[in-house]
Parts: structure tokens; C-alpha cells; sequence
């Protein structure tokens, strides 16, 4: 089964992403910010582990409901308290993950799609097939992020401000790419997003239609050794790719292998 790790930076387009992938390709999609909301309900472990960390300040006046927006402003502006928080939810996410996996496994799906914010940030890039990186430049992104509606109607858009402190807290985009086996290009519209999607999809369909993946679910002993020979080449790459960028190469490579966005195109031609 192809694990497919996907990121890109706060509002560059995952979800879009994530939904094409499942909507139009029918790919199971195991989503971290669900599952970081899902173990700090009331009642669970996470949830009284960020109570006794933040006090009641991160509670809404039921005393019960946690306050999301009140525990953004603080980790959003505080490094500290956003380790202290990631400390907390990160580890119950990954175990949360762990058994999503195996359940498409077991469930004999071809791929299945982690989507995940912080995939190169908390090392879980390592322990994926394939990872795809949703970009967009900074401005694009600021403004997508101001203009997202809220889920909840009663709270206000985010400003400037809340905007670049939540993407300031992710690694720059840019950097990402050089972890990148496939980049989105998410500049444009929505139809040219699912043409990318689309071109993807049908690639890494022909590379597991062979009998190997076959075989691999059927003696699970031959399927776990592809998987550790897949996370070592992954390593070795990466390794490479980071002793180019220290000899000055590669990080540009990474940043020329994006098509450039339309502003790019107009000025240039401009
Ligand atoms: C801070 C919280 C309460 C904000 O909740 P809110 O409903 O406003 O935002 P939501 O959960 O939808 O997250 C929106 C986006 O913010 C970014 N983000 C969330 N948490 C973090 C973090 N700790 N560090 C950097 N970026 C983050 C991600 O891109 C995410 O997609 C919430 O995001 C949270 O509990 N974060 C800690 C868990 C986490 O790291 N989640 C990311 C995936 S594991
Ligand atoms: N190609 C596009 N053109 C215009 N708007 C877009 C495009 N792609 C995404 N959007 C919009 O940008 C916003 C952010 O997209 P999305 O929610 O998919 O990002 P995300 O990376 O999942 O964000 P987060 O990390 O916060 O979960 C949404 O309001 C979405 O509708």
C-alpha cells in the first residue's frame, strides 16, 4: 500500500487537496487535524493534560467547552507554549495514525493519504512513501488564510496580524519543498489544483498496478520489508539533498522544480 504523506503550509490548499483525493480518486484520507481534535475532547487524557497546563483561561464560559481561539492567541505567539501543547497532542495523533493506517491496510486499499500540517516539522516524513507539498508564495497564502470563513459564524476573520503569526509558526514553505517528491501548485484555480491531483493519481496508479503490491499484502513478512526499504532510500535522498543544499545547489533546484505561479509568469513577461 502507498502511504502518501501530504502538507504544505497553513491555508496553501490540503484540504482542497484532500478532498479531490478522496471525492474523485476514492483514496482514504487520514486527517491530523481531526484526529488533534478528536483526543482532546472533554474527558480524555488530552484534554485534562491541557487544562492542568493552561488553566481555565482556554476554557469557554460553559467551563467546560476548550476555547479554541483563546489557546491559538496563546501558542500562536508564544513558541513555548506551542511545544508545550504540541507535546501534549502530537504523541496520541501519531499513535491515532498508526492504526488508521493499518485499518486500510487491512481494508486492502492501494494508497491511503495522511494529511497532515506539521508532516516535516514532527519528522513524520520519514515514514511516508511519497510526499506531496501543496504551494503557494506567502502573499497568496495570507491571502487565502484572511478570506477562509471561520467554521464558526460567531468568530472574526483573522487579521493581518493572528494571519502571519500562525503561518510564522510553520517552517517556510520554501523549505519544505526540499522534502518534496511531488510539489502542487496551488497559484492558480481549483480546476488547474485538480489537474495536477488528477496527473498524480494516474502515476502512482501504473506504479502499484504491478503483481508486487499484490504480493506484498498477501505475505505482510515481504510487504514490511518494501516498507523499510522504501523509508531507507527516502533517508538516503534526503541526506543527498541536504548535503547539495549545503554545497549551495539544492535548495534551488527544490524552488525551480515549482512551476512559477501566474504573477511570476506576468511579470516576466512583463
Ligand atoms: C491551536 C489549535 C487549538 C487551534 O485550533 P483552530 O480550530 O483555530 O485551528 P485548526 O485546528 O483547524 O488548525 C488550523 C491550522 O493551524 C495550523 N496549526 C495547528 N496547530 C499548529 C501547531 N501546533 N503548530 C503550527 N501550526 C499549527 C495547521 O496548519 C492547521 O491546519 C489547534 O490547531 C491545536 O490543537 N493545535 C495543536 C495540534 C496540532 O499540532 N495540530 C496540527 C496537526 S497535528
Ligand atoms: N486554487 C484556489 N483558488 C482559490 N481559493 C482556493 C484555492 N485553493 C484553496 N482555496 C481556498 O483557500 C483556503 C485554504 O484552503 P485549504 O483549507 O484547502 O488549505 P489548508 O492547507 O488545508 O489549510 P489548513 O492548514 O489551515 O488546514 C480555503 O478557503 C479554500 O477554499
Amino acid at each position: 500500500m502507498l502511504v502518501i504523506g501530504l502538507t504544505g503550509g497553513i491555508a496553501s490548499g490540503k484540504s482542497t487537496v484532500s478532498g479531490l483525493l478522496s471525492s474523485k480518486h476514492n483514496i482514504p484520507i487520514i486527517d491530523a487535524d481531526y484526529l488533534a481534535r478528536a483526543v482532546i475532547l472533554p474527558g480524555t487524557r488530552g484534554y485534562k493534560a491541557i487544562i492542568s497546563h493552561f488553566g481555565n483561561q482556554v476554557l469557554k464560559p460553559d467551563g467546560v467547552t476548550l476555547d479554541r481561539q483563546a489557546l491559538s492567541d496563546i501558542v500562536f505567539n508564544d513558541e513555548r507554549e506551542r511545544k508545550a501543547l504540541n507535546s501534549i497532542v502530537h504523541p496520541a495523533v501519531r499513535h491515532a495514525m498508526v492504526w488508521e493506517v493499518v485499518k486500510c491496510w487491512l481494508s486492502g486499499q492501494w494508497a491511503c493519504v495522511l494529511d497532515v500540517p506539521l508532516l516535516i516539522e514532527a519528522g513524520l516524513w520519514r515514514w511516508v512513501g511519497e510526499v506531496v507539498v501543496v504551494y503557494v508564495n506567502e502573499p497568496l497564502q495570507l491571502a487565502r488564510l484572511k478570506a477562509r470563513p471561520s467554521p464558526n459564524p460567531n468568530e472574526r476573520p483573522l487579521s493581518t496580524t493572528q494571519a502571519l503569526s500562525r503561518i510564522k509558526a510553520q517552517m517556510p514553505l520554501t523549505e519544505k519543498l526540499t522534502y518534496a517528491d511531488h510539489v502542487l501548485d496551488n497559484s492558480g484555480t481549483e480546476n488547474e489544483l485538480q489537474i495536477q491531483v488528477d496527473s498524480l493519481v494516474n502515476k502512482w496508479k501504473k506504479q502499484s498496478a504491478g503483481w508486487t503490491q499484490k504480493l506484498y499484502w498477501l505475505v505482510p513478512p515481504l510487504g514490511l520489508w518494501a516498507a523499510f526499504v522504501t523509508v531507507g532510500v527516502r533517508w538516503l535522498r534526503h541526506n543527498r539533498k541536504i548535503a547539495n543544499k549545503r554545497r549551495g545547489r539544492g535548495e534551488n533546484a527544490a524552488v525551480e522544480s515549482i512551476p512559477p505561479n501566474r504573477e511570476e509568469v506576468e511579470m516576466r513577461t512583463r
